[in-house]
């Protein structure tokens, strides 16, 4: 199935993650017919659309075991669950503010048996007392706003060293989005790495800390 796009670029799972990774399909239709998460156009370009774009971040940055990474609005759970499978020895805090989103995401992890995904029904500016070392969020607000809220839950990076602090898949025309920012991040092309036609959010902005 189309489950093929994504072993077309990653080919290395182990056989937990390839059945984790197949799995996703069914698990999503049997959610979406309780809770509407995904549109249906989508939900049958699952690997396309949702898993192969989430895990193109992982085509760019390595999140070495230990890591601790939030997913700040994550929705059903993307970027967040695709990378939790792909990076098995690192933690995700999956959190939305939409209470049946977050509901999907515990019952996908679960049915996954993901014991590296954590979840929180919350706005992410009410996050208090936690720190992670790298944020991850697609789709969710302008750059000027993802980074006000990612700068307080980052970790210090040490003395003299650029590390990224928050990678964000997004689309469109970024110049005026950048400008208003108030950070200067890098962009990279996802065309570059898959083919275009099945992302509207085109880029990987990647900001430091
Ligand atoms: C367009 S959806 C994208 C969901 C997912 N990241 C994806 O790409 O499929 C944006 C999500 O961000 C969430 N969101 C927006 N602002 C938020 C905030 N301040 N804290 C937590 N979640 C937020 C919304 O509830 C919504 O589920």
């Amino acid at each position: 199935m189309i489950m093929d796009i994504v072993l077309k670029y990653f080919s290395d799972f182990s056989e937990t993650q390839l059945k984790q990774m197949q799995a996703l399909s069914s698990l999503y239709q049997e959610w979406n017919e309780k809770i509407n998460v995904i549109s249906r156009k989508d939900i049958e370009a699952l690997y396309e659309k949702h898993v192969l774009h989430s895990l193109s971040i992982a085509a760019v940055a390595d999140f070495p075991a230990g890591f601790q990474v939030l997913d700040l609005g994550t929705g059903g759970g993307f970027p967040g669950i695709p990378l939790a499978i792909f990076f098995p020895d690192v933690q995700f805090h999956l959190v939305d503010s939409i209470g049946k989103k977050i509901k999907v995401v515990e019952g996908v992890a679960e049915a996954l048996e993901l014991k590296n995904v954590t979840t929180a029904h919350s706005r992410v500016e009410d996050i208090k007392n936690r720190k992670f070392d790298v944020v991850v969020s697609r789709a969710v607000a302008p750059l000027k706003d993802l980074w006000r809220w990612s700068k307080p839950l980052l970790k210090k990076a040490p003395a003299h060293e650029q590390q990224p602090g928050l990678i964000c898949l997004k689309g469109g025309d970024l110049t005026q989005e950048i400008a208003d920012s108030g950070c200067r991040p890098r962009l990279t092309n996802i065309y570059k790495l898959f083919p275009e036609e099945f992302f509207q959010e085109k880029h990987i902005v990647i900001v430091n800390k």
